[in-house]
């Protein structure tokens, strides 16, 4: 469904080349959920923004949705649905009236256009809202208009730019189960960014982890997680305690990485299970005073952070590494 190879941007700002997305390759099968996974300024937009034509590569070429992105921009154009960061609802205008708009600019009849709007508006639970008008809708029922109005020419490939961000997690929780419908009805394939981890892993398919322009390793969230076999186990410490809880922790044979989380440290140890006892003996004798404790397997976080040295969590930094 998406074909790229060695696709890339640069922008000139003030005089200075800013390589947004450095050359990427990448196939999306027919059927796909792809995401996208990355922070701010990692390129995802850049690079929807390149395959919804919105965009000119720099260099590079890419086949979407069967049509060559390059020379044939209005079929790209015909067969994919975009939506993009922000709203592209009109806020001053009425939901059914922007969702019937839309399917006429794509050519559907009078007639056509209300039985789309009936379904869409049926489908994206925004029946009974048909008056109001977009500015008065809350997040979620805003963000799912935009997602009406991405969908009313039945694209079988579907962009979503950052889809759920600034939505409270109910809302997020049934934007997903909308999203995941898109195939699961309509059989679209659909290429979303996200710098949600939890997003990626319960959405994804194939998740492309993407980091100052290039993409850095790509798989289903199991294949990625199991990249990094070691589990990791979180304590909460005062933080007047953390660099001594720290020392302590890293000289056990087994632990091989600490980052500093919101409300303690987080390390990186070979078998979560059976070094919890010793850590904690380590922790007391250290007169560290542990105030939770966890054991768990890696998240798609803990691959990000192993890749890039970085976390994807807010407030997360990595303070030392043993290996
Ligand atoms: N029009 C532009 N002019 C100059 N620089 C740009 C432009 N668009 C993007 N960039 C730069 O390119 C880089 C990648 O930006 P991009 O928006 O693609 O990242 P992103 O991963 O989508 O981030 P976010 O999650 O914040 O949307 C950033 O350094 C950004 O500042």
């Amino acid at each position: 469904m998406i074909t790229a190879r060695g696709l890339r941007r640069s922008f000139a700002v003030r005089g200075r080349t800013v390589e947004a997305v450095r050359g990427v390759d990448f196939d999306i099968g027919a059927g796909e959920i792809a995401a996208f996974l990355g922070p701010n300024g990692a390129g995802k937009t850049t690079t929807v923004r390149m395959l919804t034509t919105l965009l000119r590569p720099t260099g590079g070429q890419a086949v979407v949705a069967g049509k060559d992105l390059l020379a044939d921009q209005r079929g790209v154009r015909r067969r994919i649905g975009c939506v993009a960061q922000g709203h592209g609802s009109a806020p001053d205008h009425q939901v059914r009236e922007q969702i019937e708009l839309q399917a006429r600019i794509y050519g559907a009849d009078k007639a056509t256009a209300a039985a789309q709007a009936e379904k869409l508006m049926g489908e994206l639970e925004l029946s009974g809202l048909d008056k109001r008008v977009a500015k008065t809708l809350s997040g979620g029922q805003r963000r799912r208009l935009d997602l009406a109005l991405g969908l009313v020419h039945t694209p079988r490939l579907v962009f979503l730019d950052e889809p759920t961000t600034g939505l409270d997690p109910q809302s997020r929780a049934n934007l997903w189960a909308h999203i995941a419908d898109l195939r699961a009805q309509r059989g679209a394939t659909v290429f979303l960014t996200t710098h949600y981890l939890d997003e990626a892993d319960a959405l994804a398919d194939r998740v492309f982890i993407m980091d100052n322009g290039t993409i850095v390793a790509s798989g289903t969230p199991e294949e990625l997680k199991s990249q990094v076999a070691d589990d990791r186990i979180t304590i909460g410490v005062p933080d007047h305690q953390r660099p001594r809880a720290s020392a302590a922790v890293i000289a056990l044979p087994g632990v091989s990485q600490v980052a500093a989380t919101v409300a303690g440290l987080d390390f990186r140890v070979a078998n979560g299970d059976a070094l919890l006892v010793p850590l904690l003996r380590e922790l007391d004798f250290a007169g560290v005073t542990a105030t939770s404790v966890e054991v768990r397997r890696p998240t798609l976080d803990d691959v990000f952070l192993t890749l890039t040295g970085r976390s994807l969590r807010e407030g997360a930094a990595t303070v030392g590494a043993g290996r």
